[in-house]
């Protein structure tokens, strides 16, 4: 986006609307597909979204090279344009993460999301250092996500917060009710919070009641106008209406995904195809759908009609 939105200004912003994980489409080679991803954000760009996450986990972060990533980030900034801010993957070891906040803030990203660091399980304050590290290296943003082997806990983020004004997000992919609710509890307004479980939209309601005002949602990518209606019942607290959001299409979506590991991910690139945006197919070691559990997601996707899926632009 590439504007003079302060760091806090682009986390508050984030926290008022529904986010975008756009997947990364690959052509049958595997080789990233730039005129596809291009064309996936200028149609999702029509949709009302608060911030737009490239190379998150959903566009497959870990299967891509720094080089890719920082590429990806690059055309995510140009073919946005200003419509959205963009925030930016960043992970593994401290000396990568810190090059990739480089590179995503020399690309003209507005944002970093810290996903955990590669493979090791940590103390708070090694942890907490690999986070100081990465905020003291960009002028950016950072939303720190927090998830299975990185989880840092109240006090340490509290003592973060208090000397990096640039760590304005936490993002939770653990779904640990009493954390979530201990650093609520401590940190309140300084920080905004995402919910990043699997298929987010699944704990939205409930999260909203600990001050988790958004959500990352994966299945924005290929059904954007049922994603906008639910997030909106979400912040209504519109209990019957989510019920039944989840009732038709969420709860249906998860017995697919959880069938096989990595699946959180291929079903939404299945999406992109049952809806006609082919992405590509999954980079290794994921696995894509069956053509059967394709055409059980297509059922799924035309029951809640072209309309709903596809309105609110
Ligand atoms: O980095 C990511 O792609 C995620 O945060 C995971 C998803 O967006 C998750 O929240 C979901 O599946 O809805």
């Amino acid at each position: 986006m590439a504007t003079a939105l302060s760091p806090v200004d682009v986390a508050q912003r984030l926290g008022a609307g529904l986010l975008s994980f756009p997947v990364t489409p690959f052509a049958a080679d595997l080789a990233f597909d730039e005129t596809q991803y291009r064309s996936n954000l200028d149609w999702l760009c029509g949709y009302d979204v608060a911030g737009l996450f490239a190379a998150g986990g959903t566009g497959e972060f870990f299967s891509l090279t720094p080089a890719e990533v920082a590429r990806v980030v690059g055309v995510a900034v140009a073919e946005t344009n200003g419509r959205v801010p963009v925030l930016a993957g960043a992970g593994y070891g401290t000396a990568i993460a810190c090059e990739m906040a480089q590179a995503a803030e020399k690309a003209g990203a507005d944002g970093l999301l810290l996903l955990p660091p590669y493979l090791v399980g940590s103390e708070q304050d090694g942890l907490s250092a690999h986070i100081e590290a990465v905020c003291r290296s960009t002028g950016l943003g950072v939303i720190v996500y927090n998830r299975d082997n990185a989880v840092i806990g109240p006090d340490a983020l509290a003592r973060l917060c208090e000397k990096l004004p640039n760590l304005v997000g936490y993002k939770d992919g653990i779904g640990d009710i009493e954390l979530m609710t201990r650093v609520y509890s401590r940190l309140g307004d300084r920080l905004t919070y995402i919910g990043g479980l699997p298929t987010a939209e699944t704990f939205a309601l409930p999260y909203l009641e600990m001050g988790v005002t958004t959500y990352s949602s994966a299945v924005f990518n290929f059904v954007p106008g049922f994603a906008l209606d639910f997030y909106a019942a979400v912040r209504r607290r519109d209990r019957a209406a989510v019920a039944q959001g989840l009732r038709d299409f969420i709860l249906p979506l998860i017995e697919i995904r959880n069938r096989r590991k990595g699946y959180a991910v291929s079903i939404i690139k299945a999406g992109m195809r049952v809806v006609g945006r082919d992405s590509g197919p999954v980079r290794h070691p994921l696995t894509d759908l069956t053509a059967a559990e394709q055409a059980e997601l297509a059922a799924l996707v035309a029951r809640i009609s072209p309309a709903q899926a596809l309105a609110a632009e």
